[in-house]
């Protein structure tokens, strides 16, 4: 499939201008999972960048250590001429309250997800953009793969192009920070937020392990041991992922046995039934009229009860400690362990 037949506009490097960044100062705030990585590929690829920490911060040192100047939120975005705000959804409003002040005409507020313009958590004044580079990846992949010189997959939107320039400039970015090399689509915030949330609840976080807990728990509860069921419904689906990321559905069916391939194709949509979908569909419609932005501020502002106590549970699943343990048995854990301290070297160099 050619660009052109997509949907919507898809930018490669080639179609991104450097020259949006070269005179500006970027304001990466929060040195988490997306401005760790966001920080470094700016600074490797020649932007000018300030990271924006809190006095006593405990993500100081690791932007130090990683060679980047670290300044106060509001400090770095008064130098700044894009700020980048990359600290938690649930803060966002706080930290966009402490900044306002400090963004001049034509600056520009960069997001990485569009929660807080798309629920009225944030007003932009006017006078600024705002714009969106949104990578589909976690952080700290977005980190290893420009460092292996590839690329990740984003989005890019524009909410408020004051300066005209708003949509070349928040490609600039998007190349900067490598997004480029793979492929970057156009959507708007809305879009990006509602499918992002949606993807994350029902599918890739939620639904995924959802999966996987009920799976295990139905094979040890038949009698089988834990370490069978752990191999079974979790290790090998990453094989099982890997494949369809590669080459979509077909290269997983190619690569299973006819007996595997027979046994999912019928047995599948019994578990993942029509009441599934329904509950798919409103769980979407939850994030469609704003049910569940409403509920996770309020979540917050109530100091995370309900979120504690999941966590807790999540983290005490005995998956887990079968997993901790079999992790430290076999040689595949030894080697994910090595490269995990490899990036490590790598980032704090
Ligand atoms: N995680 C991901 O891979 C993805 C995230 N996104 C989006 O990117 C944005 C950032 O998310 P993510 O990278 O997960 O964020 P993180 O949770 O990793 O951010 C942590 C960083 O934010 C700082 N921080 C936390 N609280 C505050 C505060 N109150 N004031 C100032 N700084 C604070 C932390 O500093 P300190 O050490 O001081 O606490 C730390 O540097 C979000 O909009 C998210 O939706 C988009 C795509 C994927
Ligand atoms: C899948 C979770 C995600 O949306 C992401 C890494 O893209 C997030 O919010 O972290
Ligand atoms: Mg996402
Ligand atoms: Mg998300």
């Amino acid at each position: 499939m050619s660009d052109d037949e997509f949907t919507q506009p898809v930018y490669h490097e080639e179609d991104t201008n450097p020259e949006y960044l070269a005179d500006e100062t970027v304001a990466v705030l929060g040195y988490g999972s997306q401005g760790h990585a966001h920080a470094q590929n700016l600074n490797e690829s020649g932007v000018d960048v300030v990271v924006g920490l809190r006095e006593g911060s405990a993500s100081r040192a690791a932007a130090t250590e990683d060679g980047l100047r670290v300044e106060t939120p509001t400090d770095a975005a008064a130098e700044a001429d894009v700020v980048s705000i990359l600290v938690p959804d649930t803060v966002q409003p706080d930290v966009y309250a402490q900044i306002e002040d400090e963004l001049e005409e034509g600056d520009t507020l960069q997001f990485a997800h569009g929660f807080n313009i798309h629920y009225g958590q944030i007003e932009p004044k006017s006078g600024i953009d705002v714009t969106m580079v949104a990578p589909k990846s976690p952080g700290h992949l977005v980190r290893r793969n420009y460092e292996a010189g590839e690329g990740t997959p984003g989005l890019v939107a524009v909410y408020q192009d004051e300066t005209g320039d708003a949509k070349e400039q928040a490609l600039a970015y998007a190349n900067a920070i490598g997004c480029a090399r793979a492929g970057v689509i156009q959507t708007t915030f809305k879009e990006e937020t509602e499918t992002d949330l949606f993807g994350e609840q029902a599918v890739l976080c939620g639904g995924a392990t959802a999966l996987v807990k009920t799976g295990y728990e139905v094979l040890v509860d038949a009698g089988y041991s834990p370490e069978m069921a752990y191999f079974e419904v979790l290790n090998e689906l990453k094989l099982i992922v890997d494949l369809m990321y590669e080459g979509g559905l077909a290269e997983m069916w190619d690569s299973v046995s006819d007996t595997a391939e027979f046994g999912g194709l019928t047995r599948g949509d019994v578990v993942v039934d029509e009441q599934a979908r329904e509950n798919m569909e409103e769980v979407l419609e939850q994030v469609q009229n704003g049910e569940f932005a409403q509920e996770w501020i309020l979540e917050n502002q109530a100091n995370r009860p309900k979120y504690n106590q999941l966590y807790e549970r999540e983290r005490n699943h005995d998956i887990e400690e079968v997993g901790e343990r079999l992790r430290e048995l076999f040689e595949w854990a030894d080697e994910e362990t090595e490269s995990e301290d490899e990036r490590v070297e790598v980032n704090a160099e």
